[in-house]
């Protein structure tokens, strides 16, 4: 058997076209554009990367896209009037604080300052709250959220299917097995005090990788078949010396040779990101206008 490879870069940009193509209706009733703030304290040179390409994605998208830079040695309380200014800005219906902060800044209390209805990460107590008891009218973190519409796109209904998510943190691990489970899947939430992880991974039809180990889960590890998606994002040296690449908590290579469709690191999950983030904020700015979400996003 061959493993498919899921081509998230190329899924994730079906869905931005999707989401531009509503953003001319929205202007249209409510009179101006979806509105995204992303903050970013600080200047981890990723971080950055990462901001810009947020910036670019929601221009692209006819949105608009507000940032704002705080220096490394901003404070909470900084930090904290920005959100309320922007909770504030009725042009903003997306607001991102960029993750991590500073040691010095409690990401709890950013988190909790901002608007559950502008929450667009979906970290907000409330809407991991309403993501816990099924209540769909939360905002839903873009990570798993991509990682669920890649693994449907894949293999349709994921009823009773045995899944295993790696990772337990608020932003990826916890939310991906809350979504599974709703989709009824039989859930296993695994972490670093996991015993026998190879035998824990090697039940699972799904297997959601989330743990910031390059290359981590083996081949020997995986069901024939599985279907799997790596979230992690590690840069590894270069084969030349100086170069740096990226890969995946799954050794890619020798996975292909067991599974039965894999996303690949880069080109995988971190693309749907991106494009969940675009998909939130047009959800975000219809509810907040009181109109109906568009069908198909
Ligand atoms: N593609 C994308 O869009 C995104 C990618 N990422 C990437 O996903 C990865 C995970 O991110 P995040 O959830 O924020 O990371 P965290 O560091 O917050 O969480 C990592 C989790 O992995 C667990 N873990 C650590 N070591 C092991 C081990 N040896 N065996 C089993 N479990 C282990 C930890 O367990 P414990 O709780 O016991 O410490 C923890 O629950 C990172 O590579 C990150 O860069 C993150 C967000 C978005
Ligand atoms: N409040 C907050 N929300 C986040 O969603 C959030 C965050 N903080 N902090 C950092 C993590 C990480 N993250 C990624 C997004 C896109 C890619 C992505 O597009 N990756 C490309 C490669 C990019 C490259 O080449 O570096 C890919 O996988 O193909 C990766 C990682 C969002 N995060
Ligand atoms: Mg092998």
């Amino acid at each position: 058997m061959t493993a498919a490879i899921i081509d998230g870069k190329a899924f994730a940009e079906e869905l931005r076209a999707r989401v531009a193509d509503a953003v001319p209706g929205f202007a249209a009733a409510a009179g101006r554009a979806p509105g995204l703030a992303v903050v970013l304290v600080g200047e981890d040179p990723a971080s950055s990367v990462y901001v810009r390409s947020k910036g670019k994605a929601t221009t692209a998208a006819g949105m608009l896209s507000l940032e704002h830079r705080l220096p490394a040695s901003a404070t909470e309380n900084e930090l904290l009037e920005v959100v309320r200014l922007l909770n504030a800005d009725p042009q903003v219906d997306g607001i991102l604080v960029q993750l991590p902060l500073p040691a010095h800044i409690d990401e709890a209390a950013v988190i909790a300052a901002i608007d559950p209805a502008k929450d667009v990460d979906g970290f907000h107590v409330v809407n991991a709250g309403k993501l816990a008891v099924g209540d769909r009218s939360g905002m839903v973190p873009c990570t798993p959220l991509g990682c669920l519409m890649l693994l449907k796109e894949q293999r349709g209904d994921l009823s009773g299917l045995d899944a295993v998510v790696i990772g337990r943190s608020n932003i990826v691990g916890k939310p991906m097995a809350q979504l599974l489970l709703a989709e009824s899947c039989t859930v296993t939430i695994a972490h670093s005090r996991t015993r026998a992880l190879s035998d824990v991974v090697r039940r699972a039809d799904i297997v959601v990788a989330a743990v910031g180990r390059p290359e981590m889960v083996k081949g020997s590890w995986l069901r024939e078949g599985a279907v799997v998606i790596d979230v992690g994002i590690n840069r590894v040296a270069g084969a030349e010396p100086g170069k740096t690449r990226l890969v995946g908590d799954v050794d890619f290579a020798d996975a292909m040779g067991h599974v039965g469709a894999i996303t690949p690191v880069p080109g995988g999950v971190g693309p749907m990101t991106i494009a969940v983030l675009l998909r939130n904020t047009l959800v975000a700015a219809h509810l907040r206008q009181g109109l109906p979400v568009p069908e198909g996003i």
